[in-house]
C-alpha cells in the first residue's frame, strides 16, 4: 500500500463568475459525475471545504483539493474570501465558452487573487462548456488565448459534461506547482549558501 499522497499535496481554488461551471468542474474531478446529486450534493455552497481526490501524477501519489471559491463579484473585496485565497497552492481562473461577460470577469478575479497571494501566484486559464453547440460559443479559442497572454498563465479548453480536458487541466497545473515549488526550493537553498559563505 502505498501512503505518501500527502507528500504532493496541493489545493487549487476555482475563480470565476457565477454560472459558468465551477461545481460540475469540481464535480467531474472528484466524482467522475456531471449532474449533482447524490454524494455530489454536498459540493454545493462551500467556500472553505475543499474535494479532494488522491491520483497519481507522473508517477508521483498526489491529494488535489479543489476549492469552489464563492463568486459573486461583492466576494472579490471580501476578507473572508481572501483568507481562502491566500491559502490555495494554485487556480484556475475560469469562464464559459457561451459568455464574453465571464470572460471579461476573469481579470478582476485574477486581481483579487494576486492581492490575496504575497508571492506570484501559479495560475490556469481554463476555458469551460466546450461542448455546447456551436450556435452557443460566443468565445474563440483565439480570444481565450489573447487573455491567457495577457495575465502570462497557460490556457486550456475543457468541458465539465463530458469531462473532457479536466483532468488533463488539474495535472498540468500540478506540474507547474511542483516545478514551481522546485524553483522556490533551489532559490532558497542559492539564499542559505550564500549565508553560511559569509
Ligand atoms: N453543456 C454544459 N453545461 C455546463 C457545463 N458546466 C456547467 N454547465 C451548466 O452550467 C450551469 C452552472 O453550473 P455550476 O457548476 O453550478 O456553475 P458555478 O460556476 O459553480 O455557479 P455558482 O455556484 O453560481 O458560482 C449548470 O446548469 C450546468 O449544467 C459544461 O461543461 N457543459
Amino acid at each position: 500500500m502505498n501512503t505518501d499522497y500527502d507528500r504532493d499535496a496541493w489545493t487549487i481554488a476555482l475563480v470565476g463568475a457565477p454560472g459558468i461551471g465551477k461545481t460540475r468542474f469540481i464535480s467531474r474531478f472528484v466524482l467522475d459525475d456531471f449532474e449533482v446529486r447524490g454524494r455530489a450534493e454536498d459540493l454545493e455552497g462551500s467556500t472553505k471545504q475543499g474535494f479532494s481526490r488522491k491520483l497519481t501524477i507522473d508517477g508521483q501519489n498526489t491529494i488535489v483539493t479543489l476549492l469552489d471559491v464563492y463568486s459573486a463579484p461583492i466576494a472579490l473585496n471580501d476578507n473572508a474570501v481572501d483568507a481562502v485565497l491566500r491559502d490555495a497552492d494554485g487556480f484556475i481562473l475560469m469562464y464559459s465558452t457561451t459568455s464574453p461577460y465571464s470572460l471579461q470577469d476573469v481579470v478582476a478575479y485574477t486581481r483579487a487573487v494576486r492581492r490575496a497571494k504575497a508571492a506570484e501566484p501559479v495560475l490556469l486559464l481554463v476555458a469551460n462548456q466546450r461542448d455546447r453547440p456551436a450556435q452557443d460559443q460566443e468565445v474563440s479559442r483565439r480570444e481565450g488565448e489573447a487573455l491567457a497572454r495577457e495575465l502570462d498563465c497557460p490556457f486550456t479548453e475543457v468541458s465539465a459534461k463530458t469531462g473532457d480536458g479536466v483532468d488533463d487541466a488539474v495535472g498540468n497545473l500540478v506540474r507547474a506547482l511542483r516545478a514551481n515549488t522546485r524553483r522556490s526550493v533551489k532559490k532558497q537553498g542559492r539564499f542559505w549558501g550564500y549565508l553560511t559563505r559569509r
